[in-house]
This record gives structure tokens, C-alpha cells and sequence, in this order.
């Protein structure tokens, strides 16, 4: 674009030494946001404007804890497990019982019958079950990260997430990480705008904030159609009161497409007054 003639020579050495172009050089900011926390590294790449790898959060792949005013209960007695000698593929296991049943089919991908309107808790098999943790159907999230993601800055909604592959609907895509807060802590938080209830009917209701300390979804940006769904899954513990929340893909979701969920309208009563959706859809309900 109007490159002076040294800059196209520059490119095109470096495109024969290095692999990649000094527009795309440029752009890469980092090779791995989460610094080797993840299974597979997240790329960071602006190639919009100037603004470097957001810094302000520190990366973290499991939910923390930043106050004692309450605990979970991990007493490993406390769990419900199955006696299943190997793969829990029969409706005799105890913990797809807990689901109802199991909703996971042979590829980890959610069975077609699974309700994202009305979703059930997952109850996955845990470190105290007898089955084989290799060959158990039950176990989807545990496994964590199985696609290639990248961080990149869109022209209106700030940083995003896209996948780098094809997803099929029903696969498990990514944990919503962040701190666990009371109600009470997050009703003082002055930036609200990485919350995610995790509403429970009895009193004591718990959020995840993941702007201090929280994963890649931190950056995955709202959608009025969105291509992801929130499903709370127990593995570790059963505490209720603090379910893990796992983003499947509700469709199929092509290579460079950006990832999305609803973020309801709870973050809109609050949000609308400093911006406007720009989700683009043809049924969009907040712009
Ligand atoms: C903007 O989106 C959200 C805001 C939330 C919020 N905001 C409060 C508003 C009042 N100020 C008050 C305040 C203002 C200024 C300074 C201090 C305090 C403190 C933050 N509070 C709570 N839960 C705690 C309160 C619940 N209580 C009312 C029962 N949950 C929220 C979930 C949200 O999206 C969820 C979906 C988005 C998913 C992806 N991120």
C-alpha cells in the first residue's frame, strides 16, 4: 500500500527468511497469551490499530479464590461417584444419573437431544471414581482445550476470540475462568463488564470476575445469534453453589469464525447506556 521501494525489498527478504511478511510480523503481538498455561498457545495479532496485547489481568486456566469469606467443599466424601469398572456407557452410572444421563456421545461432542434452552447440570466423573479416566465417556471438560484459538482486535468491539478451526456443534470449546466473588463483592465492583452469574436459586449467590484473574473468554464478545452456549458442569466437586461454566459450541462455528454468547439481558440494563450492540445479527436486540 504506497510502500517506498526499500520496505518492498525488506518484505520480501524477510518473507524468504522468516516465513512470514512484515504486515503479519507486525501484527503478531504475542505468540502465547497465556504464557504456556494452555494446552495449545493463543496468538495475539492487531492489525487494526496500535494498541499492544492487553496486560491489565493476569492469566490463569482454573477458577481462584481472592477472599476467605467463604469456602467450597472439595471434601472428596462429599462427591457422588460411580462404580463403573470402565467406560460409563451404561445409564447404571452414578454420575450421568446425577445428569440425568450422559449427554456426551462418543467424540465428546454433546448428543443431539441436549436442550441449550432449558440445559441440565453436568455432572462429569471425578478423581473418586472407579472408572478408567482414559476411556470414560463422562469426562468432556476435564479434558480441556481441544481447538486452536486467537485473540485479535476487531474494528468495533475491541479484542474477540476466533477459532482458527472448524468446531462442530456440541463440542465442548472453553471454561468461562475468572475469581469467585460473592453477590455482596460484586455488587461493589466498579467495572462490571467481566461478571458472570452464577445465579442459584437458594440465597447465597456466587459470581466469576474475570477481570483481574480470568482465561481467553475473558475477550469472547457478546451476540444476539451466538455460536456458544454457558452449561454448568461439576468435576472436581459437587458444591452446587459453584458450578464451573463451560462454553459448548451451539452450531457448527467455521475456521476465523468469531466466537460469541449471550450475554442476557442483565448486562444490557447496564450496558446500554455506554454502548450499543454491534453483533451485526439480523435479529440483533440491543443496538
Ligand atoms: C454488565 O454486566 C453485568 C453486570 C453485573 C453486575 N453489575 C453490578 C451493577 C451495580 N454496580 C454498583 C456499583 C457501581 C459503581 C461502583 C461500585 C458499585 C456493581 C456491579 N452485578 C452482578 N452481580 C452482582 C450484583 C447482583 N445483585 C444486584 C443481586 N452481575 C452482573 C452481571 C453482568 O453481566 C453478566 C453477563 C455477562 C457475561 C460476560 N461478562
Amino acid at each position: 500500500e504506497g510502500e517506498s521501494y526499500d520496505v518492498i525489498a525488506l518484505n520480501i527478504k524477510m518473507q524468504a527468511i522468516t516465513g512470514t511478511d512484515l504486515k503479519s510480523y507486525r501484527t503478531l503481538l504475542s505468540s502465547d497469551i497465556s504464557k504456556g498455561r494452555e494446552t495449545n498457545p493463543i496468538q495475539c495479532v492487531n492489525a487494526v490499530d496500535d494498541e499492544p496485547e492487553p496486560r491489565d489481568y493476569v492469566y490463569i486456566t482454573k477458577n481462584c479464590k481472592t477472599s476467605d469469606s467463604f469456602s467450597i467443599d472439595t471434601k472428596m466424601n462429599s462427591l457422588h461417584v460411580c462404580s463403573c469398572v470402565e467406560r460409563c456407557v451404561t445409564d447404571e452410572c452414578e454420575c450421568t444419573k446425577l445428569s440425568m444421563k450422559c449427554w456426551y456421545d462418543e467424540e465428546g461432542k454433546l448428543t443431539s437431544d441436549f436442550n441449550f434452552a432449558d440445559p441440565p447440570l453436568i455432572f462429569e466423573c471425578s478423581e473418586a471414581c472407579s472408572c478408567n479416566a482414559i476411556t470414560c465417556r463422562n469426562r468432556v471438560v476435564q479434558r480441556g482445550l481441544q481447538q486452536r484459538f486467537q485473540l485479535y482486535k476487531t474494528e468495533k468491539k475491541g479484542w474477540s476470540i476466533k477459532t482458527l478451526r472448524f468446531i462442530p456443534k456440541g463440542s465442548y470449546v472453553c471454561e468461562y475462568v475468572g475469581e469467585i466473588l460473592t453477590d455482596i463483592v460484586a455488587d461493589q465492583r466498579d467495572d462490571d463488564s467481566y461478571l458472570f452469574d452464577l445465579d442459584n436459586r437458594d440465597t447465597e449467590s456466587f459470581c466469576i470476575d474475570a477481570k483481574f484473574y480470568g482465561n481467553f473468554a475473558r475477550f469472547i464478545n457478546h451476540s444476539c445469534s451466538p455460536n456458544l452456549h454457558p452449561i454448568k458442569v461439576f468435576i472436581d466437586h459437587q458444591d452446587l453453589r459453584f458450578p464451573r461454566i463451560a462454553l459448548f459450541a451451539k452450531n457448527d462455528i467455521d475456521a476465523e469464525e468469531e466466537l460469541s454468547f449471550d450475554y442476557g439481558h442483565k448486562f444490557w440494563l447496564v450496558k446500554y447506556k455506554s454502548f450499543t450492540c454491534h453483533c451485526g445479527a439480523t435479529d440483533c436486540k440491543y443496538s
